[in-house]
């Protein structure tokens, strides 16, 4: 899994492997620069237009400058847009810029004619990870104006001004794609940031994953290759009780639609056997809409043990006993997934807190967390809240949305990297609870059910909003949760 470092460690972490490699920074800088040319490649073979390069006056533009070099000598035309002096310039980038052939133009930014670059594309290296003030004078006026063209316009490692582990003071540039080199940096996995980093690209410049966990912060992005590590295995002889028996507690009158979807997800998961309690005189909707389930009618706390796993919240409505849920919990040795007004009524009574088994999973949308914990000032300060309220409470918290982040009780933080944003849509996030239920009564760990849940919940999103894109709807969602495991290759 891939470990995500700050950006102010990203120069200590380069000199080290090069250093352990026997390699200097410049031939750590080719290879950047190689994986962003064959990238580029691969989405823009036979560009016809002139690619600017825009080149500021460290590494980042040092980069630029290797990859006009790269590109020049396989056939694309190229100019660069230098900001500096070159003898003001960091060193690898002078040795660059020695190197590039005489047929890439080397325009200053003062000259440059902005209509020049229509339908063209921009590489923006004018910053990276080294960013350590807002763009003012000629950088700002630039990216202003680079925001504006009609041009493809792709970032290397950080669209320029996006800090790395911060939030965004001023203006940055606006990227289709941002290329960013072995790991994603925080910064481009926030939602402030959201208008400025276009589609993400991880770039594999080769240094290995165990060198990288010298440098842990134990923040990991997880993405589909990690995802089969995390499955259970079951053999031939499996029958419905391995794959567990799990218990949904929600629904209301009017809202039985999301304990519907919240079963149905489960039971497509691959729960062996699905109950639901849900108001009595509602059943039928249950009984309609799944008949693989079974509603109860009432429960015995004392028999909860016959449960895999119980999952609480979706469509309960907020006339809940608080004090019933607080048995519920005290009566349940395991993990519980708890999500929707199983939240809500926590945030209302947060002395039901402690009742909470070890190593439940807490499923809050941003707001919802916020009832839970307080209110924010970003992305950033939510994100150390959440560390801090998992290791207090002793659970793990999946605060949703794009990049959804997992804390877990240790403080490590996954983000993911599947889903998008046709999947802000009603019910999705009862799709959510029912898979990560599903998982744990299976008999998978806290981390592993959170983790297998919430990418599978965005592959299957990614899945079904191919033909379906805004018209996706959460029963979509779940109908393609079976792919997600031919897609992951998982029996
Ligand atoms: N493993 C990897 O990740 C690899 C990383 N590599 C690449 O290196 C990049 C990092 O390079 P970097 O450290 O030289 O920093 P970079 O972003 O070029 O900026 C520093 C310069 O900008 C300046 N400056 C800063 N803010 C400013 C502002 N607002 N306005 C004006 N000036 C400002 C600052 O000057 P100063 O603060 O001294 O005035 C300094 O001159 C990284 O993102 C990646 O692309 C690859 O080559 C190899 C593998
Ligand atoms: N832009 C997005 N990118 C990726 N995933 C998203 C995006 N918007 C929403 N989602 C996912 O959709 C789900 C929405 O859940 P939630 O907000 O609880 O919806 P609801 O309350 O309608 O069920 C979450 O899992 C969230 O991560
Ligand atoms: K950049």
């Amino acid at each position: 899994m891939l470990e995500i470092i700050e950006g102010n460690r990203v120069s200590e972490l380069d000199k080290a492997f090069a250093k352990s490699e026997g390699m200097s920074s410049w031939d750590l800088m080719e290879r950047a620069a190689i994986s962003f040319f064959n990238w580029f490649k691969l989405h823009f073979t036979n560009f016809p237009n002139e690619i600017f390069i825009f080149c500021g006056p460290g590494n980042n533009g040092g980069d630029g400058l290797a990859v006009a070099r790269l590109l020049e000598m396989d056939g694309f035309k190229v100019a660069v847009v230098t900001f500096e002096d070159v003898l003001n310039c960091s060193q690898d980038y002078q040795i660059n810029f020695t190197k590039l052939p005489l047929g890439v133009k080397v325009l200053v930014y003062e000259s440059l004619e902005f209509d020049l670059l229509k339908n063209c594309i921009c590489i923006d290296a004018i910053f990276g990870v080294g960013v350590n003030r807002p763009l003012s004078g000629k950088y700002l006026k630039t990216i202003n104006s680079l925001n504006k063209v009609n041009a493809k316009k792709i970032a290397i490692d950080l669209p320029s001004g996006i800090p790395a582990d911060t939030i965004l003071e001023g203006d940055a540039f606006q990227a289709d794609f941002t290329c960013t080199f072995q790991f994603p940096k925080l910064g481009l996995l926030i939602p402030e940031h959201a208008d400025f980093t276009g589609k993400i690209e991880v770039l594999d410049i080769g240094i290995p994953e165990p060198f990288l966990k010298s440098f842990s912060q134990k923040k990991y992005y997880v993405q589909k290759k990690d995802i089969p590590s995390f499955h259970r295995k079951f053999n031939n002889f499996s029958h419905k009780g391995d794959f567990g028996r799990i218990l949904l507690i929600g629904g209301d009158q009017g809202k039985m639609g999301a304990i519907l979807l919240c079963s149905r997800a489960a039971l497509r998961t691959g729960s062996g056997l699905v109950h639901v309690f849900a108001p009595w005189d509602e059943r039928l909707v249950i009984q309609v809409g799944a008949p693989e389930v079974m509603v109860v009618n009432d429960f015995s706390l004392s028999d909860l043990g016959i449960f895999d796993a119980i999952g609480i919240g979706p469509g309960w409505g907020l006339e809940v006993d608080p004090n019933y849920f607080e048995m519920i919990l005290q009566s349940f040795n395991s993990p519980v997934v708890i999500d929707a007004d199983g939240l809500n009524i926590l945030s209302k009574n947060p002395n039901l807190l402690k009742a909470i088994p070890p190593n439940s999973i807490l499923t809050p949308h941003i707001k919802e967390f916020e009832r839970l914990a307080g209110s924010f000032k970003d992305q950033i300060e939510r994100l150390e809240k959440a560390r801090e309220f998992s290791i207090n409470h002793k659970v793990f918290l999946v605060l949703k949305g794009a990049f959804t982040c997992i804390t877990c009780p240790d403080g490590s933080q996954y983000f993911n990297s599947s889903g998008n944003k046709y999947m802000a849509t009603a019910g999705s996030g009862d799709v959510l609870t029912g898979m990560i239920t599903s998982f744990l009564g299976q008999g998978y760990d806290s981390l592993s059910a959170a983790i297998c849940g919430v990418f599978q919940h965005g592959l299957a999103g990614e899945l079904a909003s191919v033909k379906k894109r805004r018209g996706m709807v959460a029963s979509d969602i779940l109908e393609t949760i079976p792919q997600t495991y031919l897609n992951l290759d998982i029996e």
